[in-house]
């Protein structure tokens, strides 16, 4: 983690040199994402599917850079095939086989680009062989059962008079056994930026009336309904379904409804944007392990409040930004470009290292979902407006498209590994008992399992069964590792649980520590850091106050510099893993870091088993 990324949580100086009005080198809104690929855009899948005219290629300026994309890449989900036409049967079943490896790879979806040689070089084909290719490309789909859809079909002109075509498509498996793709959205920003109004319009598929009308639905408590804040931590769900359709509360009556039809799930993690809740804005970031973050800016109050330090929080995180920037039709042109400028000076600011990409048409949406996933600093902008509904589809294009950044492999990998399941959330329900809400983070948990839970105060491990398991709120038997859903326990005795626990299964035999290391940058601090220091540690979905007891090497720390802390837990003791990403933090000040070692010892010497 570079040192510099301190400066988003300073007092404001970085925001002082990002004032209007100074955007060297941007390119403005229309700055197309999609050029850099060097061709021409010509159709564009729109949300329900159909196409849409991009700009004319043959009559716009004539584009200079080779016709090419990076090579193609042995692993992953992007397959590139010069033609398609006509394969024999033999041809035909190797196709098939591929594409399946192709879905695996990238957890259900994959990109074709037809028209492409291995190379990367972009042909092209005749319209009869693009049409005879899709034909084929659809039959291996439905071979392999999935659905596919055009994203964008362009038009080459390299070294040939005649056009000829590329099309990029998208295949997607159609879901089996509620094993959609699921990727987690943590939505960050400043209060009153326009989060909840944006994902009550996404979800429930209504626009807002400017007044709240839509963010009304996603309120748990009910000084929220009141304040209109949101203070606790909120999910909603929005589906794709195989065709790339969204599947929202506008045609389904119930989460299961939208489960059995969505291909691909967007859980957005609602986190509340005022400073006082800054705890519970962490504790998403850290425990529910979000695939993405989005942070919602205002486009008529710019960065303010806390937008810097939540911009500077996913960052010290490592989880990938996009950025959207609402409320546009409160404002001119102007206005908007002035906020977007200041976005991009901050971004391209040396703590933040990242390349801005504003999202202009639903080509772009589409270079940007794919660039998003294979470069970790591109971040694309968005503007739109939840009231007017203004590019609201350029963000449901790009969602629609946004690969999960691990492969079945990695996947497979963990869910080779012993069950452990991080514990956020603990519910009575009434005629269910006790039920604990949270993340698989690897193995794979079954109905009727026997797991442990722990540390107890006393450093104890407990047994338990898990009776059911629910997925966005509908009913699941198997739950994989990174999944996220809620476990009902039966009659356990609720009191013996706390946020933070892990249930894992008993043959892990867990480590728990009160005394652990961490390499630590200080992100921001008023005076000095130093010995005796008390701090909130969050680490995964732990979170609790930690003694510095030393500094390695040094007397104090100020901010920016890094050193090898040692903390102690004053409470009880934790399941840490060595190796963690660690975030503290005391009123103003903040670090960041990983845990380096534990003075583990094994539960087992305590292990008390229940049930
Ligand atoms: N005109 C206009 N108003 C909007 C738009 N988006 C949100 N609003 C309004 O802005 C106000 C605040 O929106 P919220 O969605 O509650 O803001 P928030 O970021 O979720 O706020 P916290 O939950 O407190 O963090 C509401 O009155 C919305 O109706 C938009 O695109 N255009």
């Amino acid at each position: 983690m570079d040192p510099r990324v301190s400066e988003l949580f300073g007092a404001g100086s970085a925001l002082k040199c990002a004032a209007p009005g100074l955007g060297a080198g941007y390119g403005g809104p229309g700055a197309s994402a999609g050029s850099a690929l060097g061709i021409a855009p010509k159709k564009t899948a729109s949300k329900n599917g159909k196409k849409v005219k991009g700009r004319a290629s043959r009559n716009t300026k004539p584009n200079n850079n080779p016709p090419y994309l990076p090579p193609e890449a042995e692993e992953g989900n992007i397959e590139y095939k010069l033609k398609l036409v006509n394969p024999t049967q033999y041809r035909f079943e190797h196709l098939a086989t591929q594409m399946k490896w192709r879905l695996q790879e990238g957890r259900g979806e994959a990109v074709y680009q037809i028209g492409v040689e291995d190379n990367g070089l972009l042909v092209g084909l005749s319209e009869e062989d693009m049409k005879a290719s899709l034909k084929t490309l659809r039959r291996m789909a439905e071979k392999v059962g999935a659905d596919i859809t055009i994203l964008r079909e362009r038009e080459v002109e390299y070294d040939s008079d005649v056009p000829r075509q590329i099309a990029e498509v998208l295949v997607r498996k159609v879901p089996d056994d509620q094993q959609f793709l699921d990727l987690r959205v943590a939505v960050l920003g400043n209060v009153d930026s326009g989060k909840s109004t944006l994902l009550g319009v996404l979800t429930q598929g209504e626009l807002d009336n400017g007044r709240g009308r839509a963010r009304l639905n996603l309120f748990r408590h009910l000084h929220e309904i009141q304040s209109g804040r949101t203070s606790s931590i909120s999910f909603e769900i929005l589906g794709f379904n195989s065709k790339g359709e969204v599947v929202n509360y506008s045609e389904s009556r119930t989460a299961e409804e939208i489960c059995e039809s969505a291909s691909k799930m967007i859980t957005f993690i609602d986190l509340a944007g005022h400073h006082k809740y800054l705890k519970t804005t962490i504790f998403g970031l850290t425990s529910y392990c979000p695939d993405f973050a989005m942070l919602v800016v205002s486009a008529n109050t710019g960065i303010a409040g806390t937008t810097r330090e939540h911009l500077g929080l996913a960052m010290a995180l490592k989880v990938p930004i996009f950025i959207v920037v609402s409320k546009v039709d409160l404002c001119p042109r102007g206005t908007v470009e002035r906020t977007v400028r200041q976005l991009e000076r901050i971004l391209k600011q040396p703590g933040c290292n990242k390349v801005p990409m504003v999202v202009a048409s639903a080509d772009d949406a589409v270079t940007a979902a794919q660039q998003f996933a294979q470069s970790p600093s591109i971040t694309p902008i968005f503007t739109l407006s939840s009231v007017s509904g203004e590019s609201l589809d350029l963000l449901k294009v790009f969602l629609n498209i946004l690969p999960p950044l691990s492969n079945s492999k990695e996947q497979e990998e963990l869910m080779q590994q012993l069950t452990e399941f991080q514990v956020d959330e603990i519910y009575t329900v009434p005629d269910v008992g006790t039920v604990v809400g949270g993340t698989l983070y690897s193995g794979i948990c079954r109905e009727g399992e026997r797991l442990v839970v722990g540390p107890t105060d006393e450093g104890h491990f407990l047994g338990l069964k898990v009776c059911s398991i629910q997925r966005n709120r509908s009913a699941c038997r198997v739950l994989r590792a990174g999944q996220a859903a809620t476990l009902a326990l039966g009659n356990f005795d609720r009191s013996l649980l706390r946020k933070g626990m892990v249930m894992v299964s008993p043959e892990m035999n867990p480590t728990i520590c009160w005394l652990f290391e961490a390499e630590i940058v200080l992100l921001f601090h008023a005076k000095t850091f130093r010995r005796g220091f008390q701090v909130t540690v969050h680490v995964g979905n732990v979170r609790q106050t930690a003694t510095v007891e030393r500094l390695h090497g040094k007397e104090e720390l100020r901010t920016g510099e890094k050193a090898v802390v040692r903390f102690r837990f004053i409470k009880h003791p934790e399941y840490l893993k060595v190796g963690a990403k660690l975030l503290f933090r005391e009123g103003v000040t903040k670090g960041i870091g990983h845990v380096t070692s534990q003075a583990a010892r094994t539960a087992g010497q305590g292990l008390a088993l229940r049930n």
